[in-house]
């Protein structure tokens, strides 16, 4: 079998073979990457090139699988390529058309099926097909995108993923400020090496993340004279362990042990070896493609291409319009229907509680971060140190969380929402212990009620001024009747309704990983939120404001 893939997104004009035989299989990549003379990816420029480049790489490819046909004795006047597969988005409008008008003048002309393909799956299924690995965490790190996706039901659903730019574009926006030519992030890398570390913003919020504080600080750095190689070191440090952090949450949200990396951030060998390190740590296995499968390529589309194209799942051309903002939890994964139905969550179907149900016995529960162990009734939580991250960077995280974690979890006690009492904490040592609450984590046993509860929860310590920074199903704990709060350590004080929306919106992320049916728990919740929170509106308003915003920036 033999696919031809085209790649056209925004800077890299590429075609490539996939061939499969009874021997084995291949990938031959012909790239033509545009190169912008000065400042970012100018899209009419992108597409300029598009143009011209993409009926030569095309060309090429279909050269190489003209002379593959010819080696394996097939007939000369048949097509050489079984379907023609090409990235229908996310990407830039003009660049997308072009390469999507080739591809359907292509398969015409050979008179093969097309098949759509979006690049961002696309990123991450090439990790998965080389590692071999059955139902990996993908982190994707690339230019205008940076997500974090499970497979559940049939679907990739993005657990955690930027609030403002994709990785890329944030460093290199970065490098524009210094002046450096496009792209900017192998040129940080560079440059970082004989850097030192300096303290620069860190924002994670449950398994989001975002990067315009922390860019704003590095150019400001910049600004009041900090050595360049110091900022350039530092920003990688924290960028990369803010990516590095929300991937090891998702591998302990589902349960997961593998870990893909996807994209052309994912060059980077020092994010390489911070997810390599975290994986080691908690004994979970970590792929990185080689470089040439990571920046844009043909090759995956091709792969994934191959993938889709066995499972019959090919477009006629009237339906193959581009779709310039198409998100990766959008794709029907019809290539992946044979496997079970996908579960995660630890539980089984009796209701009872596996080893990771949380602190129910008396043995020891890795959370995404922490320690905890149960004795005499009572939880002793201990940040242990990550060994990916900056020593000072790790330090001050665990020691910042956990004196927040301390605080925040006894003011939400104090306006009325019910919390563990908290007995002891260490700041320096990363130890809190706790009052045991609930039975079981909400994961376990969700509920209508309970998530009403939630939301009422959340609408109260908003009203009194902060946020809990990571509402996740793990981090309620239930019982009968109550419905506890715990694990304030990524909470703040803030007034702004984007805050406050952000909360919702972790919590309703978490219930689309952990719920069959999350539609009804999300509503319930919402509207409990709405009817107590005193500005439960404008925030409700605000959170539909933030899930409908493009991200491909
Ligand atoms: C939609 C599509 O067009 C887009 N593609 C894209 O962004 O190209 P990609 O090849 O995946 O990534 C390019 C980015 O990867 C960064 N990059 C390349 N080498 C790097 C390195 N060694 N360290 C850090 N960043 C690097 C570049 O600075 C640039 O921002 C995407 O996947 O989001
Ligand atoms: N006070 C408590 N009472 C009962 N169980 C608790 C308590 N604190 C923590 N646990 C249990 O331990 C698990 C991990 O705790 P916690 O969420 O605080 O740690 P974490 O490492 O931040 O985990 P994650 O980031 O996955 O939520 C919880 O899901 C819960 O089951
Ligand atoms: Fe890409």
């Amino acid at each position: 079998m033999r696919i031809l893939g085209i790649e056209g997104t925004a800077w890299a004009a590429s075609a490539a073979v996939y061939e499969r035989t009874d021997s084995g299989e291949s990938v031959v990549i012909e790239t033509d990457a545009y190169e912008p003379d000065s400042g970012g990816i100018h899209p009419r420029e992108a597409a300029e090139h598009m143009r011209e480049a993409i009926p030569q790489v095309v060309e090429r490819a279909l050269d190489i699988a003209r002379e593959q046909a010819a080696d394996a004795g097939e007939d000369p006047d048949e097509s050489p390529v079984d379907a023609v597969a090409f990235s229908r988005g996310p990407g830039l409008g003009p660049c997308l058309r072009i390469v999507a008008t080739a591809a359907r003048a292509l398969a015409q002309r050979l008179d093969v099926p097309l098949v759509g393909v979006n690049h961002m799956v696309a990123h991450l299924e090439i990790g998965r097909h080389r590692s071999g690995f059955s139902a990996p965490v993908c982190l994707n790190a690339s230019g205008a995108n940076a997500h974090i996706l499970g497979y559940r039901n049939g679907r990739y659903r993005v657990l955690g993923e930027t609030m403002d730019t994709g990785v890329g574009n944030a460093i290199d926006k970065f490098t524009r400020h210094l002046g450096w030519s496009h792209p900017g992030g192998p040129k940080v890398e560079k440059r970082a090496k004989d850097g030192e570390y300096i303290d620069l913003p860190y924002v994670v919020k449950g398994m989001d993340f975002s990067f315009s504080g922390i860019m704003s600080a590095a150019k400001q750095a910049i600004d009041d004279g900090e050595a360049v190689e110091d900022v350039c070191y530092s920003l990688q440090e924290n960028i990369f362990a803010m990516l590095t952090e929300v991937a090891e949450r998702a591998l302990s949200l589902t349960d997961a042990d593998e870990l893909v990396l996807g994209g052309g951030v994912g060059q980077n060998e020092r994010l390489r070896e911070m997810l390599g390190k975290m994986c080691d740590q908690r004994g979970a296995d970590f792929y990185a493609p080689e470089p040439r499968f990571l920046r844009d390529n043909a090759g995956m589309i091709a792969v994934l291409g191959a993938k889709m194209y066995d499972a019959g799942d090919t477009i006629p051309i009237e339906d193959s319009r581009v779709r310039p903002d198409f998100r990766p939890d959008e794709v029907d994964v019809t290539w992946r229907s044979d496997e079970a139905v996908g579960s995660w969550g630890g539980s089984s179907d009796d209701g009872t509680v596996g080893a990771r149900d949380g602190a129910g016995a008396d043995d020891a529960v890795q959370g995404a971060e922490a320690t905890v162990t149960v004795e005499d009734g009572r939880v002793r939580k201990e940040r242990q140190p990550r060994t990916y991250r900056h020593p000072t960077l790790d330090e001050r995280l665990r020691t910042e969380r956990t004196r927040e974690e301390a605080r925040l979890t006894s003011e939400a006690r104090r306006v009325g929402v019910p919390t563990p009492v908290v007995h002891d904490v260490d700041p320096q040592e990363g130890v809190l212990v706790f009052e045991r609450v609930g039975e079981r984590d909400l994961r376990e046993a969700l509920t209508l009620d309970r998530v009403r509860d939630v939301g009422r929860h959340l609408a109260t310590i908003h009203d009194a001024g902060f946020v809990h920074g990571d509402p996740t199903t793990r981090n309620v704990r239930v019982s009968e009747d109550r419905t506890h709060l715990i694990d304030f350590g990524l909470g703040y004080y803030t007034g702004h309704a984007e805050d406050h929306a952000m909360d919702l919106h972790v919590f309703a992320q978490s219930l689309a990983g952990t719920a069959d049916d999350p539609e009804a728990l999300r509503s319930a919740a919402e509207d409990a939120y709405r009817e107590t929170a005193d500005e439960g509106g404008a925030v409700l308003d605000r959170l539909r404001e933030i899930e409908g915003r493009g991200r491909y920036q």
